[in-house]
């Protein structure tokens, strides 16, 4: 067959599958009939309420980081980017019931009134602490702490791109050795393997970001690393040392 280089549909969708066919397959066939159903409402109410819902974590690769959340016992976490909560939930739904998640946001009012009141059905709050900030001042508050240092099992990165790097390292200190950090939109809609001139200008200056995080990352020996072609891209690091 000619190997020819289509526009990839993806590009319509923070999907880098092969097709939105696919993706519809997987969904319907592995994810939707294990969501559990307060994330189930919580995604709906988000689509329903929020013209950027296509922000939330998707769910197939949220049900992974469920996964790896239990491969690690995960009981202390840390999340920044929060949005509705989507994450945010599904974490609180498989951490333990003594576990506990520092997550950060710049922006309350949106996980008040779409997340909030699921999490608070589904009997989960009291595992969160949110803290309504930016997120680098936050992470740096908590490294002023020595008792914080390797203390956290699991962390997730789901918010302002260009800042990626600045998380990563803020990262290494808070995860203990063995634990994870999960990033997201590391692949950025598939233009990170496209070149700028194919790509809007409005999404170049992040797909430069996360081309620059994604070597960064790929040459950091504290990390074990496993980038995986789910939802937007999502890069796992497990650290070594
Ligand atoms: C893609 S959304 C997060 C989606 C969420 N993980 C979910 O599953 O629904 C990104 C979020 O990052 C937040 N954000 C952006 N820049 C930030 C910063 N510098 N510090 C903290 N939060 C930030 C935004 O307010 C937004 O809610
Ligand atoms: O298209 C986006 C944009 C973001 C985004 C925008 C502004 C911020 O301060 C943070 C994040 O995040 C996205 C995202 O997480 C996703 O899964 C798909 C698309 C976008």
């Amino acid at each position: 067959m000619e190997n020819t280089k289509v526009l990839p549909q993806f590009l319509a969708n923070p999907v880098v599958l092969q097709s939105q066919e696919l993706h519809e397959y997987i969904l319907a066939t592995s994810v939707y009939p294990r969501e559990p159903e307060p994330l189930k409402e919580l995604r709906e109410a988000t689509a329903a309420n929020n013209p950027r819902a296509f922000f939330g974590t998707s769910p197939d690769a949220g049900q992974l980081m469920g996964m790896l959340l239990k491969l690690v016992n995960a009981k202390k976490t840390i999340e920044v980017g929060v949005f509705t909560g989507y994450s945010l939930l599904l974490t609180a739904l498989t951490i333990p019931d003594d576990g506990k998640i520092t997550a950060i946001d710049v922006d309350r009012k949106t996980y008040e009134t779409t997340g909030l009141p699921i999490i608070k059905k589904a009997g989960v709050e009291d595992k969160i602490n949110f803290i309504e900030s930016q997120a680098l001042p936050v992470l740096d508050q908590l490294l002023e702490d020595a008792k914080n240092e390797g203390s956290f099992d699991f962390g997730f990165v789901d918010a302002d791109k260009g800042n990626y790097w600045n998380y990563h390292e803020r990262m290494m200190k808070l995860i203990k050795v063995g634990g994870m950090v999960v990033y997201d939109n590391t692949l950025w809609g598939g233009y990170v393997a496209l070149p700028e001139e194919a790509v809007p200008e409005s999404k170049r200056a992040w797909r430069k970001s996360t081309m620059e995080f994604n070597n960064s990352i790929s040459a950091d020996p504290r990390v074990e690393i496993s980038h995986a072609s789910i939802g937007d891209g999502m890069l796992i690091c497990r650290r070594i040392c």
